[in-house]
């Protein structure tokens, strides 16, 4: 969603991958489409009233629609009888080849026009949402699906243009962490196993996590951070003394969602430890619900303190360190503090600003 809009490419150049070369300008679009279109079946799954599927099951539309099957089946009887309807109304949507304009539109006004209506209460808006679900899931797994995505994702740290943005949490560290410490690290999102933050011997174990992973071979465990099993009370074992997470926070889906991964990093890090996020400078220069500022009174609030801060042409990074957790500080008691990052609050606005932003639950 806030991927650039420029539309002219930095090197011109198409880059390979794995044999397929995709053009900068093409990259730029799929990463767009590709969060457009997860978010708008967040949507639809939430009209729905169905709780958001894992990514994996989300891919295969069978598996949607028996898991919609259940939760149709145990409400009312008229629901129960629009069963027999659903898998047409999923085909229908399903069946197109090409993109449908109306669709599209429609999809663009999702939330506004039918936000409130209760869908099970009118069976031809139930249809038509059906319809609009299936098209949705036909486009990401046309588009080739979060593997896509990654793929041009990757686009983004050919060295290049701009290359993989541990370098300069690599650079950070050095200038603040003094002789020969061996620190551990955990990579969230990672699409490489070959980035400085792997190679540079700074970190040792390097634990790289992603919802998908290209190559099962490279050392990156297919995870979704949010259920990676708490570290035991066994003293920091399986903490670590690095969380990255570059180019992640964006891809999440709601605002709440990035407030609780904010929070969940803490309960992963070692005492001191340092967060190093990557944000599109949208997020925090164009957006009306986000700045920088308020960026960092959440993140403060939550008990960690920005150590380092670089601005780059199109994207941001942070160096946080946490403080504060080990001595009986607990952000959570301070209920009236919390107040403020919970609510959508306006710090700016205007016409072509975004809306992205992070609350916590
Ligand atoms: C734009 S890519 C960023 C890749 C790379 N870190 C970078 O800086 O270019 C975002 C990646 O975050 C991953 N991701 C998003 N949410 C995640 C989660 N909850 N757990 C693990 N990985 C996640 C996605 O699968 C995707 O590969």
């Amino acid at each position: 969603m806030f991927a650039s809009r420029r539309k002219q490419t930095i090197s011109g150049k198409k880059i390979i991958k794995d044999g397929k070369r995709i053009k900068p300008h093409k990259a730029r679009r799929i990463i767009r489409r590709f969060h457009f279109l997860i978010e708008r079946r967040k949507s639809l799954c939430k009209l729905f009233n169905v709780e958001m599927f894992d990514n994996d099951e989300m891919r295969n539309y069978k598996n949607v629609m028996s898991f919609l099957s259940g939760s149709f089946s145990s409400r009312n009887n008229r629901t129960v009888m629009m069963i027999s309807d659903k898998k047409q109304c999923y085909d229908e949507g399903w069946n197109h080849d090409r993109i449908d304009e109306k669709i599209e539109r429609e999809l663009l006004r999702l939330n506004k026009q039918t936000g409130k209506n209760d869908i099970y209460a009118n069976e031809s808006l139930l249809r038509k949402h059906l319809i609009y679900l299936g098209y949705v899931m036909r486009e990401i797994e046309r588009e080739g699906g979060l593997q896509n995505y990654q793929l041009a994702s990757q686009v983004g740290q050919d060295k290049d243009r701009g290359g993989d943005s541990s370098k300069l949490l690599i650079k950070w560290i050095k200038e603040l962490v003094e002789g020969d410490v061996s620190m551990s690290a955990l990579e969230i999102g990672s699409l490489s196993v070959h980035n400085k933050i792997s190679t540079s011997g700074l970190f040792n174990p390097v634990v790289r996590i992603d919802l998908n992973n290209l190559n099962d071979s490279n050392g990156i465990i297919q995870q979704d951070f949010m259920k990676r099993p708490l570290p035991t009370g066994d003293g920091n074992k399986d903490k670590f003394n690095l969380i990255s997470c570059s180019l992640v926070l964006n891809f999440v889906p709601t605002p709440i969602e990035r407030g609780e991964m904010c929070e969940r990093f803490i309960k992963f890090l070692k005492p001191n430890g340092y967060l190093f996020i990557v944000l599109p400078l949208p997020c925090i220069n164009n957006s009306r619900y986000m700045n920088r500022a308020h960026f960092i009174d959440l993140l403060t609030f939550l008990g960690y303190k920005e150590v380092r801060y670089h601005e780059a042409n199109k994207v941001c990074y942070f160096l946080l360190q946490l403080e504060g957790t080990d001595n009986g500080k607990h952000p959570k008691n301070d209920r009236k503090d919390r107040l403020q990052f919970i609510k959508k609050r306006k710090v700016q606005d205007g016409n072509k600003m975004n809306n992205f932003s992070i609350l916590l639950p």
